[in-house]
């Protein structure tokens, strides 16, 4: 049997993105540019973005830093704070340039400190986006210095998850960057749909969590490149990832949760968490998905299961990707200085073709 050649996919979206700001944004925006016509945009920036105001002016940023030429999207969200009111929920939805809220526990990763300090305080905001369909994103780690680092997605489900789901049935709700296989099997039995068929429950998946356990962080010595929140797994979670990614289930999508973080901030004493994955983000899909022979299953995980769950259009045009051998450059210009890719200096087994 001949193995594919020649991948075209419909052109994807990215449904969890870090873009920065400033000078970082100008260096990360065309890399997904590149190979993506939307994004959902988090909103951890400093000051984090909460108020629809902050989002227009951050969504102006982003468009006027975007090469020439570019028809690439980004779609907002707004980030949830124990002061987030039901008029401010109605006011985003209104504008119709808000896509989402985003809970990011307070304390939990990078750049999370006005995070919500205990969800009970967000429920008035919660109840306005579950009638006003306003899909609510989870970073779903329990922030207890008690718990486990690699238990905290488990626990954060079985302590929070649950009874915010039975609280409020009918919120259309995505686990971010999910990493275990309780997530997983959490999203799986989730079986409530609106009345068009749309799933109330996701999930969205990075391709750093596919391709690698946690191993890699210690491999030879520790690579705090592999290092990002919620951290790598034993590679049972990782297999259970790969299950759900490559099953053709239009609860998973892809979410790069790309997060660019200059080198001398990893490589330091207290590392950033974050992996820079915008630069070769199909590539890393690609060698995931084909680790199950399930390349024809890539283009509905990438293009059509997240614009569904989030009542978008299907992107109109095309990607092709090549099977060729290619070396991921060592380090990439950002922000004055350089960051590292995932996989940099390693051979990669497909590229995107960039246009001529
Ligand atoms: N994923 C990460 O490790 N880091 C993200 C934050 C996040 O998505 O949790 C970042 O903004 O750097
Ligand atoms: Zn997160
Ligand atoms: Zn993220």
């Amino acid at each position: 049997m001949t193995s594919t050649q020649i991948l075209t996919l419909t052109r994807p979206d990215d449904f969890h993105l870090h873009l920065r700001d400033g000078a970082a944004m100008r260096d990360a925006l065309p890399w997904t540019a590149r190979q993506f016509a939307r994004a959902i945009v988090m909103p951890n920036l400093k000051p984090p973005v909460v108020r629809l105001q902050q989002a227009l002016e951050y969504r102006e940023r982003i468009l006027s830093a975007l090469p020439e030429g570019s028809d690439f999207t980004p779609l907002m969200t707004l980030y949830l704070t124990d002061d987030t009111t039901p008029a401010m929920v109605e006011e985003a939805k209104g504008s119709g340039v808000v896509h989402a809220f985003k809970l990011y526990p307070a304390g939990a990763t990078t750049n999370s400190d006005s995070g919500v300090t205990e969800l009970r305080r967000v429920y008035p905001a919660l109840e306005a986006m579950q009638s006003l369909g306003m899909p609510l994103l989870i970073h779903g780690e329990v922030t207890d210095p008690e718990v486990d680092v690699f238990d905290r997605e488990a626990v954060f489900i079985e302590r929070h998850l649950i009874a915010l789901r039975r609280a409020f049935p009918e919120l259309r709700i995505v686990l971010e960057h999910i990493t275990t296989a309780q997530a997983a099997q959490f999203v799986s039995e989730s079986h409530e749909r609106d009345s068009r068929g749309v799933p109330l429950q996701a999930a969205t998946l990075t391709a750093h969590h596919l391709l690698h356990n946690r191993n890699a962080m210690f491999k030879g010595g520790m690579r705090p490149h592999y290092y990002c929140l919620p951290v790598l797994k034993r590679e049972t979670h990782r297999q259970a990832l790969l299950d759900v990614a490559t099953s053709g289930d239009d609860r998973f999508f892809l979410g790069t949760d790309s997060a660019p973080h200059a080198r001398h901030t990893k490589e330091a004493a207290c590392g950033c968490a974050g992996c820079f994955t915008a630069a070769n983000a199909l590539e890393l899909y690609c060698a995931a998905f084909e680790q199950r022979y399930a390349l024809h299953r890539l283009d509905d995980f990438a293009s059509r299961f997240g614009a569904a769950f989030y009542g978008l259009p299907r992107n109109s045009g095309t990607i092709t990707l090549h099977r060729t051998r290619w070396n991921m450059p060592e380090h990439l210009p950002y922000a004055d200085t350089d960051i590292v890719p995932l996989h940099a200096g390693e051979v990669m087994e497909w590229q995107v073709q960039t246009a001529p």
